[in-house]
């Protein structure tokens, strides 16, 4: 993140009008529907005129873009595009509120597309269904007036910040993990951008995923109703918008801190790094690795536990994912220590060894840093933990 000192040639964000021009009149059933909008002087018949006409692109309907999908379809935005290329798994429902227990295995973008129409049968919904990639960005957010970004990966992010950059809208960010949060407002025509907070990606492995650390269900609740209120508040106009300012969540302290932020000079004078083509994981950036499968892992248990093979089973995930689920006779070292190289002397040079993460993108990184180290006896379970559930003890809790 750059200093906190908004206010700097590059970095004073300046406050915008209303983005969106109103739309055609209200009908009487609007009116009932948004009287309480209407009471606001903020927003108003022109206001909501304005979200009438708007044309809002949801990137991921899953954590954050449930909140924002069910609340921008509420506040009547007449266009609700989304992006997702996810199906709808038991683990989502713990927070992606947009999704019932009925959803499950059904595409995010149906799902979603359903739940909004729900709640509000004036939206246009617009799907958007695939992996947004740079291939198609600025094909898929033109037309859009305004993005809110929920996605949970920094390739992703880059590349929509990238993209609205370049068609000169604004968008909406937020991200969530354990018990904080943090949004903001990325507008390169007006202030800050996202690359400036960010300006490189984090180190595989730096920074954990919800899906390795968890997340408090709410804590996407409230993120991202602060950035739907945040486009709302784009399209009509109405305060000051949170360009040139990140708000932090810390849920366990309950507190919001708002941090100034500028544009970085030296950003500007640069060119821009290119964005990780977003369907890269871990595995396909750290190369080839070999890898073995479930039923042949359970095949190998089997022959070490008759004596007759020597094998090192080591499971690179957090203790609490541990916790949830485990395959018997797995030792856990986390990834980060293996990565570090501090637990490089715990791993034999002489015994063959299986790492094992939830899906494989952990395990193939850390086998990758043990065969940096010399190591050549490794190899990976391909589909992790997930994998050995399904194909060899589904009585098992997948996560
Ligand atoms: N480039 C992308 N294109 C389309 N959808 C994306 C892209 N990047 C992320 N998403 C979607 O954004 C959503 C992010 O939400 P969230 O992290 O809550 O969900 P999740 O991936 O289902 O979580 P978990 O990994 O913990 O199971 C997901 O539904 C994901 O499919």
């Amino acid at each position: 993140m750059t200093g906190a000192a908004a206010g700097t040639a590059t970095g004073t964000a300046q406050v915008p009008g209303p983005l969106v021009a109103p739309g055609p009149d209200l009908t009487a059933e609007e009116v009932q529907r948004y009287s309480r909008h209407l009471l606001l002087p903020q927003i108003g018949r022109g206001g909501q005129r304005r979200l009438k006409a708007a044309r809002v692109l949801v990137v991921g309907a899953g954590g954050l873009g449930s909140p924002v999908l069910l609340y921008l379809a509420a506040a009547g935005v007449g266009t609700i595009g989304v992006v997702d290329d996810d199906t709808v798994e038991v683990s989502n429902l713990q927070r992606q509120v947009v999704h019932g227990s009925a959803d499950v295995g059904r595409a995010k973008v149906d799902s979603a597309r359903e739940a909004v129409r729900g709640v509000n049968p004036l939206v246009d919904v617009v799907v958007h269904p695939g992996r947004l990639g740079p291939h198609d960005a600025s094909a898929v957010l033109a037309g859009y007036d305004l993005v809110v970004d929920g996605s949970d990966n920094f390739p992703t992010r880059y590349l929509v910040d990238d993209a609205c950059a370049a068609l000169g809208i604004p968008c909406v960010w937020g991200a969530v993990l354990r018990f904080g949060g943090q949004v903001s407002v990325s507008w390169a025509a007006r202030g800050p951008r996202y690359r400036d907070l960010f300006p490189r990606p984090p180190a595989p492995g730096d920074a954990p995923s919800c899906e390795e650390a968890g997340v408090l269900g709410a804590v996407c609740g409230a993120v991202g109703s602060v950035m739907a209120a945040e486009a709302v508040k784009l399209v009509t106009g109405a305060g000051t918008p949170l360009l040139g300012r990140l708000l932090v969540l810390d849920a366990l302290a309950m507190t919001w801190r708002s941090l100034a932020v500028a544009a970085d000079p030296a950003r500007a004078a640069a060119p821009e790094p290119a964005a990780p083509e977003p369907a890269a994981c871990a595995v396909e950036a750290v190369g080839e690795v070999p890898e073995v499968g479930a039923a042949e892992l359970a095949r190998l248990l089997a022959e070490r536990a008759a004596g007759r093979r020597e094998l090192l089973l080591l499971d690179v995930r957090s203790p609490a994912e541990r916790e949830i689920v485990a395959i018997p006779g797995a030792v856990g070292i986390p990834l980060q220590r293996l990565l570090s190289g501090e637990a490089l002397a715990e791993v034999p040079e002489d015994v063959d060894v299986v790492l094992h993460c939830k899906s494989g993108a952990r395990s193939a990184q850390a086998l990758a840093a043990l065969r940096a180290a010399g190591r050549r006896r490794g190899r990976h379970l391909r589909g992790g933990v997930l994998a050995w559930v399904d194909e060899v003890d589904p009585s098992l809790p997948r996560y």
